[in-house]
């Protein structure tokens, strides 16, 4: 019998090709509170997956704990069919990662194009790769920042430095996409710019995981939407609509429209403000 490696066999036992990214019985405790409970998910390649939930339902923990950076105290994240928990076996070369509200700005002087060509060093290499400036100089185009391609990043915005991330997760050209709150602080014309972006990649294959309050501009493409409450998912289907009255960019979702059991059970029909907060 051929053997068989053990990351392999993580992959759904039907399957044989593993999904790009798989939570199993996944759990995470921190400081002694259960964070994330039992979340399974399953994501395949070209899927492009919206992750909903209130403040503190654990969308972070969890995309967090996707890219080795928070261990699981049980279960598995599986990324490509390996496990991630330990973070050396994190597959980076497949994969783009824009953290949720970070700064582009290290303290040592840079332009927003030499983040973006940082981005693209291999491990342990001084040298950008072959063609690295016209990737990140495209990748900055597709933020909307080609004419800022030569500021310093530490005179940039909050709004701005998240776009040079967003850039430098793109320059990788990443099958796998994970994006944790990637609008928030990003003006209006941005955020058309980078949903016309997010279109384009679907329409590319790319795999997207985006961590979203906002759902609204981005329903066109969303394929699925994971909704989580407490640490569980309480959904995993099509994306809800926004009741009306709270399309508003300033409207407090502090109330629920409907329970997850009816979210649950009429999928196609959804009413939920997933990310209210009671
Ligand atoms: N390092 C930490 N130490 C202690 N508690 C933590 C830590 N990280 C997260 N938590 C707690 O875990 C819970 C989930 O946090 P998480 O950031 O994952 O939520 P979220 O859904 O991303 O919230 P938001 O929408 O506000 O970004 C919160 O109650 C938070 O206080």
């Amino acid at each position: 019998m051929p053997d068989v490696p053990a990351d392999v066999g993580c992959a759904a036992d039907d399957e044989l090709t593993p999904a790009v990214l798989e939570t199993r019985a996944l759990d995470v405790a921190i400081g002694g509170s259960r964070i994330l409970a039992d979340v399974d998910l399953r994501v395949d390649a070209g899927e492009f997956v919206a992750l909903l939930g209130a403040n503190g339902s654990g969308k972070s923990t969890l995309v967090r704990t996707l890219v080795g950076i928070q261990s699981p105290s049980a279960g598995r994240a599986l990324l490509f069919g390996v496990d991630v928990t330990q973070r050396s076996r994190v597959p980076w070369t497949r994969l783009g990662y824009v953290p949720q509200r970070s700064t582009a700005a290290s303290g040592v002087p840079a332009t927003a194009l030499e983040v973006v060509v940082a981005g693209l060093l291999a491990h342990g290499r001084l040298r950008p790769p072959r063609g690295a400036r016209a990737r990140a100089r495209e990748a900055l185009d597709r933020v909307g920042l080609a004419d800022r391609a030569h500021r310093s990043v530490g005179e940039m915005s909050g709004g701005q430095q998240q776009r040079v991330l967003i850039a430098r997760a793109l320059a990788r050209r990443p099958e796998l996409l994970v994006l944790d709150e990637p609008l928030a602080g990003v003006d209006r014309p941005s955020q058309d710019a980078f949903t016309t972006t997010m279109a384009q990649l679907r329409d590319e294959g790319t795999t997207v995981l985006v961590v979203l309050h906002e759902i609204e501009a981005f329903v066109p493409f969303i394929s699925r939407a994971v909704v989580l409450r407490h640490g569980r998912v309480v959904h995993d289907g099509a994306p809800p609509r926004p009741a009306p009255g709270h399309r508003g960019v300033g409207h407090e979702h502090t109330h629920a429209h409907a329970t997850e059991a009816a979210a649950a059970a009429v999928p196609g029909a959804l009413h939920v403000e997933p990310w209210s907060t009671t």
